[in-house]
């Protein structure tokens, strides 16, 4: 693709002429830069700094003398610039200091080419602060991964990232209330000035809710634990009262402690962000407006209060009456959390594809946008680069374009090869939020013609037949291509290199696939096909013993495609030849389903005769009547269930175990009698066929346990 600005800017104009790069220049810097990273990466852009050169840069922001003349043509809004690129000068003026710093940031992107192109930009974020919530489940990001992703958002004007990892237990039960130790402050501290250099706004927040009292103490231990924070430089705080339960959900304690917090703090310090809040009531789906919780925020929360929204449902894109709902409730522009490219309830899928269904007429009615990203920080570059790209200026974002220009800024030497692994691995799957994502956009007419034609009428479409071909040596190659590539991206190919050991297979699986529809009619020639698709299909299932949350790739169009063509031609080829391959394409036959949602993401796997639900790592708030149910594709006689709910004997009382035919009978089955004193329950289901297993919690009150084994094995 040819040159872009990233992100798009408001104005641009050229002249249709260029310079070549100036060697020497003469700086002429207002005393507002003295301090901040803005002149640092001036002068790392271009060192040839001389007092008597000829040509000049004028940089400053509108208060400056040295950009006095320009200064009408500055937009008014807050981190605006105007850049202009002469024959004998360039001018940077912003409208403030970070508005400066964006302009040498695009000035940065325009000394990537030849030549310096003669242009006039004036240019202003739409949406107040844009950026990134490091606030998944799972492993959180490493020091290393939060040290580049600062830099990213430096380069693609994101002011905020928040810190407020899930499983970090500093920022959230048990440990909130202490300072953290040396080793891990230090380690913030570096974070929170690796982000002053590059404008971003390090906003630290904390996860009381489970556990936090309505007193003085605890009250003064949170500002004690700010203050701890503050001494390490960060400048921006926010309370997050998410997935909690009990005392901490009441609006009106909420937004007293808020209140204090931003009175007695937030206001006091003076150089300190307006304080960003998460609500129990996060989205339209789990609020109860009656109940009044929302408008109770809205009323008593200081107005510069921020309140963060998901939208509609937990994982949502954004458009208009999402937020015609949510802000008249708060009184306020909501703060938009935007659960996407987060994978923390499909971990067995990389979310590569564009960033798009969010509303391109919604830039006034917001006050932040920040993305929830996946545990994969490199990955989630894709996506982030679209939101930065969105929020910036939102009326003229493009959704496939800017996704190309991502993948190009992520691996400019691979980026055919990286687009062609992203396009296949962007749909999560089947997953307890319902949020899909379209995959495989490129071949997917070709997949459905193919597998159409060939299903109804038994013919091969050449056409779709030679593209899909195509595309499967495209994988094959772009796998390979990927995995050798050396020290381009090491931390992204790190990341992904599961996913494209298996896009190789997938590739292969889809040549074996096509060769069987080829050769259905040859009855020995089939033979060493569909050998091969089998030995591919176990070959793609055995990849969960090395990675516990599973690993999947292809799965919303290219998978069911050839796994449909497979079964269909080996029962084609066995009613011709009258044997009894088997035409059933291995995948996991067992799907969960439950309304505890720490469970609902969770994936299932197989192993040989073993099915199991992958474990979880942190604790499950197992509510009151919640229940887990794993079902398969077809009866199964079972040899043995396994359960460790990591808890002592006693709280197995509290669960009720069932087995079922059909899905409406139901089985008791004993799980207390099995196992005296270990908290491995082994239940005697010696025997017993089954459609479904059930699991409740039938004690009447909310269980906490550990889900660390459940896992059923075949009879032979
Ligand atoms: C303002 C957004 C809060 C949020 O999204 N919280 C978590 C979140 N919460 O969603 C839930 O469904 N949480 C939940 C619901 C019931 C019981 C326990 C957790 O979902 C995201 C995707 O899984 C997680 O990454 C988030 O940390």
């Amino acid at each position: 693709q040819e040159f872009r600005l990233q992100p798009t800017p408001q104005k641009y104009i050229s002249q249709d002429d260029s310079i070549s790069i100036p060697l020497q220049y003469q700086l002429l810097s207002g005393n507002s830069l003295s301090t901040g990273n803005t002149l640092p990466l001036l002068r790392s852009l271009m060192p040839g700094e001389a007092p008597k050169a000829g040509f000049r840069i004028y940089i400053g922001t509108q208060d400056d003398k040295t950009v006095k003349n320009y200064r009408k043509r500055i937009p008014q809004k807050p981190e605006g610039y105007f850049l202009k690129i002469d024959k004998d000068r360039i001018i940077i003026a912003g409208a403030d200091e970070r508005g400066t710093y964006y302009g040498v940031q695009t000035l940065a992107q325009l000394l990537t080419l030849d030549k310096l192109p003669l242009i006039e930009v004036s240019d202003y974020p739409d949406v107040p602060y844009r950026g990134v919530v490091e606030g998944f489940y799972g492993t959180p990001w490493s020091q290393e991964a939060r040290m580049r992703q600062l830099e990213f958002y430096g380069r693609n004007k994101m002011n905020v990232y928040l810190y407020g990892p899930k499983d970090d237990p500093y920022h959230s039960t048990p440990h909130w209330r202490k300072p953290y130790p040396a080793q891990e402050a230090e380690q913030i501290k570096q974070l929170v000035d690796k982000a002053r250099e590059n404008n971003v706004i390090f906003y630290w927040a904390i996860h009381p809710g489970q556990d936090i009292r309505w007193n003085e103490e605890d009250r003064s231990l949170l500002l004690q634990k700010f203050e701890s924070m503050y001494q390490l430089g960060v400048r921006g705080f926010a309370v997050f009262f998410d997935d909690i339960s009990g005392e901490g959900t009441q609006a009106s304690k909420q937004a007293e402690l808020l209140n204090y917090i931003d009175n007695h703090f937030v206001q006091p310090k003076k150089d300190v962000a307006p304080l960003v809040m998460c609500p129990t009531e996060y989205n339209k789906s789990w609020s109860n407006v009656k109940g009044g919780y929302l408008t109770t925020l809205g009323e008593q929360l200081n107005k510069d209060i921020q309140i963060m929204w998901t939208g509609n449902k937990v994982i949502a894109t954004i458009d208009k009456p999402t937020l015609e709902f949510i802000n008249p409730l708060i009184k306020r522009k909501a703060y938009i959390w935007w659960n996407f490219p987060v994978s923390d309830y499909v971990r067995d899928h990389l979310l590569l594809g564009p960033v798009y269904g969010n509303g391109l007429d919604v830039k006034d009615e917001m006050s932040a946008f920040v993305s929830n990203p996946m545990e994969h920080a490199e990955s989630s570059k894709i996506s982030l680069y679209s939101v930065a790209d969105y929020t910036w200026n939102m009326e003229k974002f493009d959704s496939n374009t800017s996704w190309k220009h991502a993948i190009k800024d992520l691996m400019p030497l691979h980026a055919e090869y990286l687009e062609t692994f992203a396009i296949h691995n962007s749909d999560l799957g089947k997953n307890g939020h319902g949020f899909r994502r379209e995959e495989s956009t490129n071949i997917q007419p070709a997949l459905s013609a193919l597998l159409k034609n060939y299903q109804e009428k038994g013919e091969i479409d050449e056409t779709a037949y030679r593209q899909v071909a195509e595309e499967c040596r495209k994988i094959i190659t772009s796998a390979d291509m990927l995995l050798a590539s050396g020290n381009e991206n090491r931390p992204l190919i790190n990341e992904i290199s599961p996913w494209l050991s298996q896009f190789k297979l997938v590739g292969e699986y889809g040549k074996a696939v096509l060769d069987m529809i080829r050769l259905q009619r040859q009855e020995k020639a089939f033979l060493p096909s569909h050998a091969h698709a089998q030995a591919l299909q176990t070959l793609m299932t055995d990849n969960d013993a090395r990675y516990p949350q599973g690993v999947k790739s292809g799965s919303g169009q290219l998978m069911p495609t050839f796994d449909a063509l497979f079964e269909a031609s080996t029962q084609q080829y066995n009613r011709q030849f009258h044997t009894a391959l088997n035409a059933r394409a291995i995948y996991s036959p067992y799907t969960l389903e439950s309304n505890v949602a720490q469970l609902a993401m969770l994936p299932t796997q197989q192993k040989g005769k073993e099915g199991s639900v992958a474990p979880s790592n942190e604790v499950i708030n197992w509510q009151a009547d919640g229940s887990l149910t794993l079902s398969m594709d077809r009866p199964r006689v079972l040899a043995s269930l396994r359960i460790d709910l990591g808890a002592p004997e006693e709280t197995y009382a509290h669960f009720r175990l069932e087995t079922s035919l059909d899905g409406k009978e139901w089985q008791h089955a004993d799980l207390q009698t099995a196992w005296k004193g270990h908290t491995l329950q082994k239940v005697k289901v010696e025997g017993r066929k089954v459609l479904k297993i059930r699991l409740t919690n039938i004690s009447g009150n909310e269980q906490k346990v550990y889900f660390k084994t459940f896992k059923l094995t075949e009879k032979e």
